[in-house]
């Protein structure tokens, strides 16, 4: 049985979520699930899921809970067997309990950005909208002004990322957080013996850890540090579906 780490980052739109997945997939061989990307790639390819969320995603609304499970629990469950870090999922408390419900996770990372620092990397943010990736005019700006480094084309800028958008949603983020990051914060101690006899979906977990800052680079190393330790002293899988509860 192999080693593995199962991971969730979470954080205000703006706040790195993506900067620092793609630094932490790039350090660490695990696979990288980003909910928004995944259900663009639906949306693009025209598949059954793309076809259900569609409406949803164009207008920038939350997909409900259980069509979001629907889709992204099976497709977890398909990487049985393989190291994972997810990004936009879970975003509410009903799809963190959905999840809890098929594998308990090893290490939830929250990033803590203050609002104007926000406000200043969104107003800045370019993305090229087929395939998802991100730019910042400052920070990691595009070879070529206002085109996508791989394929050339255009980039645009979010109607979502006007500081106005941007203050709602951050409203709505820390409403629907709140009780997630709770789920992970509470820490019940118990003995690997007696969280294995234990419904997983039943466990309060104390795996979430809280980055602060203004600047990714200074907190990655932290980041960093923290997954050296914790991938080093992970014990054998330990993430299995639960007892039928
Ligand atoms: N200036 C500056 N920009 C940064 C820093 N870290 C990330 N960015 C940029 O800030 C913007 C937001 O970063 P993302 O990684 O897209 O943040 P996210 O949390 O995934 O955002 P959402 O997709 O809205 O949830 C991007 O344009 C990044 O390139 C930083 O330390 N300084
Ligand atoms: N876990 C989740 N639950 C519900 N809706 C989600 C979701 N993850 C993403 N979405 C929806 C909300 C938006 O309509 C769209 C894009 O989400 P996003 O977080 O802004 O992605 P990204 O940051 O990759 O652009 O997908």
């Amino acid at each position: 049985m192999a080693k593995l780490f199962r991971t969730a980052i979470m954080g205000p739109p703006g706040s790195g979520k993506g900067t620092i997945s793609k630094r932490i997939a790039q350090n660490v061989g695990l696979q990288y699930l980003s909910s928004g990307h995944f259900l663009r790639e639906g949306i693009a390819a025209n598949t059954d899921a793309g076809v259900l969320v569609k409406g949803y995603v164009e207008r920038s609304m939350l997909v409900p809970d259980h069509l979001m499970s629907r889709l992204m629990l099976p497709r977890l469950e398909q990487l049985t067997g393989h190291s994972w870090l997810l990004d936009g999922f879970p975003r509410t408390i009903a799809q963190a309990k959905a999840l809890n419900d098929i594998c308990q996770m090893d290490l939830v990372i929250s990033l803590n950005i203050p609002f104007e620092t926000l406000r200043e990397r969104v107003s800045d943010r370019w993305i090229h909208p087929a395939s998802g990736r991100v730019y910042n005019m400052g920070f990691n700006p595009p070879q070529v002004q206002g085109r996508d480094d791989v394929t050339g084309e255009p980039l645009i800028q979010h109607a979502d990322d006007r500081p106005e958008a941007l203050q709602a949603r951050l409203r709505h983020y820390k409403d629907v957080a709140k009780p997630v990051m709770n789920l992970y914060k509470k820490s019940v101690l118990l003995s690997n013996a007696e969280a294995a006899s234990k419904p997983l979906g039943s466990l309060s977990q104390g795996i979430l850890y809280q980055f602060s800052g203004t600047d990714t680079d200074r907190i990655w190393p932290y980041i960093s540090s923290l997954l050296s330790t914790k991938i080093s002293t992970q014990p054998l899988d330990t993430c299995q579906p639960s007892a039928q509860a």
